[in-house]
């Protein structure tokens, strides 16, 4: 899908793509390499990466990713039946949310980390469609590191899936309905590959 996308006359856009049934933009150098560099080696060094145990189908087991979960006071969230508490929004986390609340014009008041140390990290298919989340959030995805597969299918329609390289520095805008009508998954792929972050910025409503 992405492969052949005309934008390299300006990385730093957004454009739209064409999917039915959902709000996706994309920017393949939101950051610059030399950027991207930067804010891998920091986000490796400052984060507290974790390896959380998730119910699936029941069972216990091993998320198959490091994870850290960064927000404003309250934004507390509950995700495959885990309690995530906030950790505070370091210098390098607050530069990228200015950077991304600027390029996508919505604000976001907490971050979700990921790291794939390698092709056999992953994230299994689901939809950010939790009910804190609002009926149409926009979640602003940001990669660092090794390109990865991104790839969606539609919860009813027959439609091919959807498949988006998400390279280093490059920035996702899932907004509108995306998460109603789509689920998404990074699958695990063979062969040597190297670390990759990623990062999605949510708006959580608080509690009431
Ligand atoms: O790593 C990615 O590109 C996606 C991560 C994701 O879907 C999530 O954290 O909800
Ligand atoms: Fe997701």
């Amino acid at each position: 899908m992405s492969a052949n996308l005309d934008l390299f006359d300006s990385p730093r856009e957004l454009q739209a793509l064409a999917v039915p049934d959902a709000d996706l933009r994309f920017a393949h150098g939101f950051y610059t390499r030399d950027e991207a560099a930067t804010l891998m080696a920091a986000l490796l060094e400052e984060t507290p990466w974790r390896q959380e145990r998730i119910r699936i189908a029941g069972e216990m087991r091993w998320q198959p990713r490091l994870t850290s979960w960064h927000g404003d006071l309250g934004a507390d969230y509950a995700y495959s039946g885990i309690r995530l508490d906030p950790h505070p929004w370091t210098p390098t986390l607050s530069r990228m949310r200015r950077d991304i609340e600027a390029a996508t014009g919505h604000a976001y008041n907490s971050v979700l980390l990921n790291l794939y140390r390698d092709g056999n990290d992953s994230v299994g298919w689901h939809a950010d469609d939790e009910a804190l989340l609002g009926p149409t959030p926009a979640i602003a995805s940001l990669s660092l590191g090794q390109t990865r597969l991104f790839r969606l299918r539609h919860k009813r329609r027959l439609h091919a899936p959807v498949d988006i390289q998400l390279t280093d520095g490059s920035l996702l805008l899932m907004a509108g309905s995306t998460q109603r009508h789509w689920e998404h998954t990074v699958p695990k792929e063979r062969g040597e590959r190297g670390p990759r972050i990623n990062l999605t910025f949510r708006l959580i409503a608080a509690r009431p």
